[in-house]
């Protein structure tokens, strides 16, 4: 295993009162009189019980962190730090604490008690930051939380920009910061591909004038044409987050836009980058991007989660894979559920074939499905109007609705050569179990490919995957999800 920690120049020591190898800090749940109280007033409270979820998020999230072994790497190894260990001590404004409140938020997860001081304090040479944190810790509050404070409302020019891989992750993250930044006035803009409806309604509106929201959360694609287009100043931008970092530089996905969107910002914008995962063969890329970061990184064999019950079921043939599904839908009591296909045909067909047989189901992928159908789908299934979701690696990264209970990989992820692709891995089956909530992964495997596949999956995170013969002993195991 190597790809623990990765210094930066220059090569920072691991700072005392942060977690380091063998010697977790203990995150200890401080009472505080001004935060509301962990009660029925928590805003996920009914899905909570329902999802088996324990009650006191802080000491699962104490739990999880104690095994994570989360490490910190300064930049700057002389300047003091400390990890928070509640959002009053961050130093964050009222406002933003008051939106932390709204949002039901108690205390911090470990990425952001580590991250948060680094973001805010930061300033000078090593400001920018590359970190690393579980799926469903709450990283998007770390970069949310970061713009927001960075921007100076007084004035109309837009001052962040947070880069994300999708149109889902866009209005997810648009959603967070209208509540966190609720007390405040800085305004967003959501550079996505614009339905047919919005569209209309700019063109009535004459809209081509410069954006005048101090948040930019956007596709790369879309970000570009309105740069290009001149609607989006780039001059006062203080802060540039990628989100799911490491697909973002990755230079076989959307790494070229990203780079050549870095280039039109200033030169001392601060750069975050947020993800699970880092491959190794990104993280010299995503250095390039973010020069001189201080680093919080996680070793790998810790990052698949506990709380996800991983197992795999071997169909005995591919057609049988469909046979097997429609078991599992008749004998577990499912919450919601997400079933990742390989391709956007096999999504379709297999959306026809499950409602065929009386499910029903939504699909979701990229390519032809217009804008509006995306939208409709995604806004559905976070409602819970939809209970099954079959999609393609377009929702793997990011997307967190916190009813999904069972992630099911109807194909294996893998990558253009048939190898086994970890990192899409780990996000998908992190699309449950998100902030300590409990989640199941059920892997179909058929032949001696996706054996393989599953095999490298296991040793890569150093995790084994649990066997079950058949849909009844799915059933048995999960009768305490
Ligand atoms: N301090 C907190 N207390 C309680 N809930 C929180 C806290 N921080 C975040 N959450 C909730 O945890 C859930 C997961 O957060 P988020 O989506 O930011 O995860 P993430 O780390 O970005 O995961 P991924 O890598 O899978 O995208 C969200 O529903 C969020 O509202």
């Amino acid at each position: 295993m190597t790809d623990d920690k990765i210094a930066t120049n220059p090569a920072p020591e691991p700072v005392s009162g942060v977690e380091t190898e063998g010697k977790p800090e203990e995150v200890v749940p401080t009472p505080d009189d001004n935060k509301p109280t962990e009660s029925s007033d928590w805003a996920g409270a009914e899905e909570t019980d329902e999802l088996g979820a324990p009650p006191d998020f802080a000491a699962e999230i104490a739990e999880a962190d104690e095994s994570s072994r989360v490490e910190v790497l300064q930049a700057d190894p002389t300047t003091p730090y400390h990890a928070a260990t509640t959002f009053e001590e961050i130093g964050m404004s009222e406002e933003l604490l008051k939106g932390v409140y709204h949002m039901k938020f108690t205390k911090p997860s470990k990425i952001q008690a580590s991250s948060l001081p680094l973001i805010l304090s930061a300033d000078g040479d090593h400001k920018n930051l590359i970190a690393q944190g579980h799926n469903g810790s709450g990283k998007t509050a770390c970069f949310v939380l970061g713009m927001l404070s960075r921007v100076d409302t007084s004035s109309e020019a837009t001052q962040a920009l947070c880069l994300v891989p999708t149109r889902e992750l866009a209005r997810q993250i648009g959603d967070v910061v209208a509540s966190l930044g609720r007390y405040t006035k800085a305004t967003t803009k959501i550079a996505v591909k614009a339905t047919e409806e919005e569209r209309r309604a700019a063109y009535a509106r004459e809209e081509t004038g410069h954006l005048t929201e101090h948040i930019v959360v956007g596709t790369p694609g879309k970000v570009m044409e309105l740069i290009k287009k001149r609607r989006l100043n780039t001059s006062a931008m203080k802060i540039l987050v990628l989100d799911e970092a490491d697909e973002m530089v990755d230079t076989q996905g959307m790494g070229d836009q990203t780079i050549r969107i870095k280039r039109m910002l200033p030169k001392g914008v601060q750069v975050l980058l947020f993800s699970a995962t880092y491959a190794d063969n990104v993280r010299g890329l995503a250095s390039k991007l973010a020069p001189s970061a201080n680093q919080i990184t996680i070793k790998r064999e810790t990052l698949s989660l506990d709380k996800i019950q991983q197992y795999y079921l071997d169909t005995g043939s591919k057609g049988a894979r469909f046979t097997i599904l429609n078991e599992i839908y008749e004998l577990l009591n499912v919450g919601q559920s997400i079933i990742f296909v390989g391709r956007r045909d096999e999504a379709a067909s297999l959306s026809t074939r499950l409602r065929d047989d009386g499910h029903a189901v939504s699909v979701l992928y990229g390519g032809d499905m217009t804008p509006e159908e995306r939208d409709r789908v995604i806004d559905e299934f976070r409602a819970g109007t939809t209970k099954v979701l079959i999609t393609t690696n377009v929702l793997s990264r990011g997307v967190d609705v916190l009813a999904v209970s069972v992630v099911i990989n109807y194909d294996l992820p893998t990558d253009r050569q048939g190898q086994s692709d970890p990192e899409t891995y780990l996000h998908r089956i992190g699309r449950t179990g998100r902030f300590g909530r409990k989640g199941v992964a059920v892997n179909f495997v058929y032949d001696s490919r996706s054996k393989r596949v599953l095999k490298e999956l296991e040793e890569y995170y150093s995790k084994p995957i649990t066997r079950v013969e058949d849909a009844e002993e799915l059933q048995d195991r999960l009768k305490d999800l």
